[in-house]
């Protein structure tokens, strides 16, 4: 009898064995966290809302799906019939018609939600816009606009449902932000302060909640495959129209909602869901400020004369 025989194997297979029970043990407990739970989603007409709309739902949540789109929604409402018309205890959405740039509407979309379902459990912060543009040629209106779609709206939204939950003393509040929550880069200004922004928010939020028993998690994302580019706006407010090849190479939105799943059900407090490279440049901006202000720069400059060329 050798080592490897006595001792490595049994090893191998008892630790495999705890950690499949560990395992077991997380997805039972995620399990219970999301069956019935309220779970209100924004921008759930596309891209990575939708595909967050599709998880829940499999995961026996009870859905409100927000949108500027009625149509648009009835169709995701649609579609998830179809997906689980089978499953006797699937919960029919509720779907929440408003536009987060303009905080009346949010605050009734709020009050609304909270007359239909009683109160939310989790909270998705998703909708969103990008944009693409130079800082000089860009109109303060265009800051406005991304501003309100990205922060103000989102943390009017939260601070609505927020009192119903500290009276419940339960709740959950997710933000979809972005690496350029964490680094800036160049043509992005608008987008990127206002993850910047999302990220601060939603980082104070987190502790001063701690203590009503709420979680808040800030996702991160890289490239995802969606409208997002086509979406975005320009300097002049006009749409961009682009599909972005890195955009059009990114992770898959169903791929990224199955990782904003499994953060919610754990309550993880944040997470960076990107490639090798965007994930070094976040480490490079905090650790080696100068060399990526000096990668930031070159790219600004190479990308200024594609343009003009
Ligand atoms: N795609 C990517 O590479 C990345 C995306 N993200 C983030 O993911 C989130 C989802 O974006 P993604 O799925 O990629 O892009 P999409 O363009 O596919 O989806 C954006 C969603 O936001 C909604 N929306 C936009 N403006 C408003 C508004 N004023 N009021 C209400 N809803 C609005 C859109 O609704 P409508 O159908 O009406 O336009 C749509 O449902 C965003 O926060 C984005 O910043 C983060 C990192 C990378
Ligand atoms: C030690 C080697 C370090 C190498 C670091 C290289 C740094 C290169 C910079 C890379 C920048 C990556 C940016 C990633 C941005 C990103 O993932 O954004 C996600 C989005 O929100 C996309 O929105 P967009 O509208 O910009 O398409």
């Amino acid at each position: 009898m050798d080592f490897t025989s006595t001792v490595i194997i049994p090893l191998l297979f008892g630790s495999l064995g705890i950690f499949g029970l560990f395992r077991l043990l997380q997805w039972m407990r995620m399990r219970t966290y999301l069956q019935e739970a309220v779970v209100v989603i924004t921008g759930a007409t596309s891209g990575l809302g939708k595909e967050c709309a599709k998880a829940f739902h499999a995961a026996g949540c009870k859905l409100v799906l927000c949108g500027r789109d009625g149509e648009k929604l009835k169709g995701v409402v649609q579609e998830l019939s179809t997906m689980t018309n089978h499953r006797k205890n699937a919960h029919k959405p509720h779907t929440v018609v408003f536009d987060l740039s303009d905080t009346k509407t949010v605050l009734n979309a709020a009050e609304e939600i909270l007359k239909y379902l009683g109160h939310v459990d989790i909270l998705i912060n998703n909708a969103g816009i990008s944009f693409r543009g130079t800082i000089v040629d860009t109109g303060l209106d265009v800051d406005k606009k991304v501003m309100e779609t990205n922060y103000f709206g989102p943390i009017a939204l939260t601070k609505a449902l927020l009192p119903s939950m500290i009276k419940r003393r339960q709740g959950h509040i997710v933000a979809i932000s972005s690496v350029q929550g964490k680094i800036s880069i160049p043509f992005r200004s608008a987008y990127a302060a206002s993850k910047h922004a999302t990220q601060a928010f939603f980082d104070c939020l987190r502790a001063e909640v701690e203590q009503y028993d709420i979680d808040v998690t800030v996702i991160s994302p890289g490239y995802i495959q969606t409208n997002l580019s086509l979406n975005a706006v320009t300097a002049d407010g006009s749409r961009y129209g682009v599909m972005d090849k890195n955009t059009a190479e990114g992770q898959t939105a169903a791929e990224v909602a199955q990782v904003v799943l499994s953060a919610v059900g754990q309550k993880k407090k944040e997470v960076l869901v990107a490639g090798l490279t965007p994930s070094l440049a976040v480490y490079l901006r905090s650790l080696f400020p100068s060399i990526f202000f000096t990668l930031m720069a070159t790219r600004a400059k190479k990308e200024r004369k594609a343009k003009d060329s």
